[in-house]
């Protein structure tokens, strides 16, 4: 069995110290490097520290050496790091698996681009059950498109930096898109003050943070006399760094191109 080389960036962050620990115990992938920030108080720290383990393998802020010898970087940082991670990794065909959210649109056509050149999972949302959630979201939306007022109300933690959340962007394209609708014309994100009547035609967003929340994301469908609603509720960050791993070892076998975890899970139609 060749054991998968895999580097992680944001090594400190909440999904890098998770990351780290599922692949040290994974028996078929190995650390290789990882990155976190020049200045972080992690730079020089072992990347098992926070684990109570001893991996020899440093956090480092340089790329070359953090870099060195990676089939694959996992990145759970921010669109500016990830954006640096990616051009050094399209350099060095080193694949990529992308868990970022928060990118804007000229971030987004980067990633496009540098998917010629390497491998690349990029999806807002790792776990299998969010994932599967998109599915029903498509078949529901299918099924209550006249009549039904559509929602999304998503819950994360007080540190989180960018709203809505990836997922929640997600589902509502997801959406929009079985309804054959364009998410950037119909997006209504909060409301404040008169808003006039809600216009059926739109999907809304609601953003809560507070507390540790992991993830918590429900999708209601309001119609006449009833209200269907389609709910994920993360309890640990463990389902996003397996489906990371999945995600990584999927890519190990893929030729250059932008992948997400609909490709990685098989449940792309
Ligand atoms: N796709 C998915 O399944 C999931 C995606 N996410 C996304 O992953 C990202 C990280 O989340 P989380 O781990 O909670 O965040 P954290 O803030 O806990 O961790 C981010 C890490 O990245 C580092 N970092 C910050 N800026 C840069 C930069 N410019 N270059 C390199 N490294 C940087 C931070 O260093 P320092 O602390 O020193 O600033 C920290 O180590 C978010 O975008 C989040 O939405 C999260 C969970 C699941
Ligand atoms: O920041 C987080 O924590 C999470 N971010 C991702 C997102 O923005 O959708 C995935 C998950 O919800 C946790």
């Amino acid at each position: 069995m060749m054991t998968l080389k895999i580097a992680v960036a944001g090594a400190s962050g909440r999904m890098g110290r998770m990351l780290i620990e599922a692949i040290l115990t994974a028996p078929d992938v190995e650390l290789s490097g990882a990155l976190d920030v020049p200045g972080s108080p992690a730079i020089g720290v072992d990347a098992g520290a926070a684990l109570g383990q001893r991996t020899g393998v440093m956090i480092q802020s340089d790329l070359d050496k953090g870099l060195a010898g990676a089939d694959c970087l996992i990145d759970f940082t921010r669109p500016e790091g990830t954006l640096h991670h990616l051009q050094y990794c399209a350099a060095h065909g080193i694949k990529m698996v992308i868990g970022t959210t928060g990118f804007d649109e000229a971030g987004k056509a980067a990633i496009r681009q540098a998917a010629g050149q390497i491998g690349i999972v990029f999806a807002p949302n790792m776990s299998v059950g969010v994932n599967v959630t998109f599915k029903l979201l498509e078949m529901a939306a299918k099924s209550f498109s006249e009549g039904y007022d559509i929602e999304i109300i998503e819950a994360h933690h007080r540190h989180k930096v960018d709203a809505p959340s990836g997922t929640a962007l997600k589902m509502g394209e997801v959406i929009a898109h079985a309804l054959g609708r364009d998410l950037k014309d119909c997006a209504v994100y909060g409301r404040e003050g008169v808003t006039g009547e809600r216009d059926p035609s739109t999907i809304g967003f609601a953003t809560v943070r507070g507390g540790d929340i992991v993830g918590d994301h429900t999708v209601l469908f309001a119609g006449t006399g009833e209200r269907i609603e389609i709910s994920h509720k993360s309890s640990s960050r463990v389902s996003y760094a397996h489906g990371s791993l999945r995600a990584a070892r999927f890519l190990a076998h893929q030729a250059n191109g932008l992948y997400d975890m609909q490709d990685v899970l098989g449940l792309k139609d």
